[in-house]
């Protein structure tokens, strides 16, 4: 899953593994002008793809999802936490989720699959949780230093070591993929593309503030 994953990436996001040439319309990340607003929305769309997850592990029937419960990668709590922070600090509201925009439709997405191909959703999960740990960081870097002078959100914390909190899940993702056919293997990975498809168009609200 990483391999594909890493060739999706442009060599501007990932210079040493990335295999797209960046888009030309593409803003290199240095010319990136986010508003604290648009940070915001980004968090809260954020947070529904989060807890939509979350919400999967934890109450779908499947044994496969077991696993993956309280793996110390949840984001939705610290999400919450993030949103409040904006509201007593900056006086600024979360606005509401549309049921048109990027998360709405990736919740959607992902619960319809959760249901019916749990390869395809455990692709979503790993590139959601393990991307954040990647560009995610780099994104709250840059964010923080340019909108919130240097705060780190609590998006950007976890209790404990995240490497071992990933390999702990990059081990479990393995073993679960021991048990599949080949085909439901190569649902997974073709599920990537889409991966990157919705989880960009939810990086995307960085630069809106609708
Ligand atoms: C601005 C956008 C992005 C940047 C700058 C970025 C950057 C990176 C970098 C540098 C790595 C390599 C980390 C390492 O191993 O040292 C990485 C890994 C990764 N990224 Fe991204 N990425 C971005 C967007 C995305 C998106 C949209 C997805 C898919 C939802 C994604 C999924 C992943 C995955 C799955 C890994 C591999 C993590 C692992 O298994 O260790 N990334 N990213």
């Amino acid at each position: 899953m990483r391999f594909v994953a890493m060739k999706l990436h442009t060599k501007e996001q990932a210079p040493k593994e990335g295999g797209r040439e960046t888009p030309a319309e593409a803003k290199p990340m240095a010319q990136w002008q986010p508003t604290t607003e648009g940070y915001l929305n980004f968090l809260v769309q954020s947070k529904l793809v989060y807890e939509t997850m979350e919400e999967i592990v934890t109450n779908e029937e499947l044994a496969i999802y077991k696993d993956f419960q309280n793996t110390g990668l949840e984001r939705s709590a610290a999400l919450e936490k993030d949103i409040a922070w904006f509201k007593e600090t900056q006086g600024l509201e979360p606005k509401e989720i549309a049921p048109d925009s990027a998360a709405a439709e990736y919740s959607t997405l992902l619960k319809q699959l959760a249901k019916e191909d749990p390869p395809a959703f455990i692709c979503h999960f790993y590139n959601t949780y393990f991307a954040h740990s990647a560009g995610g960081r780099m994104i709250g870097k840059k964010m923080s230093e340019m909108l919130l002078d240097g705060e780190t959100l609590e998006f950007y914390q976890w209790e404990g070591e995240l490497s071992e909190l990933l390999e702990a899940v990059r081990a479990k993702l393995n073993t679960t993929a021991e048990g599949w056919t080949r085909e439901q293997k190569d649902v997974c990975l073709e599920e990537t593309e889409k991966a990157f498809q919705y989880s960009g168009q939810v990086m995307r609200t960085l630069f809106s503030a609708e």
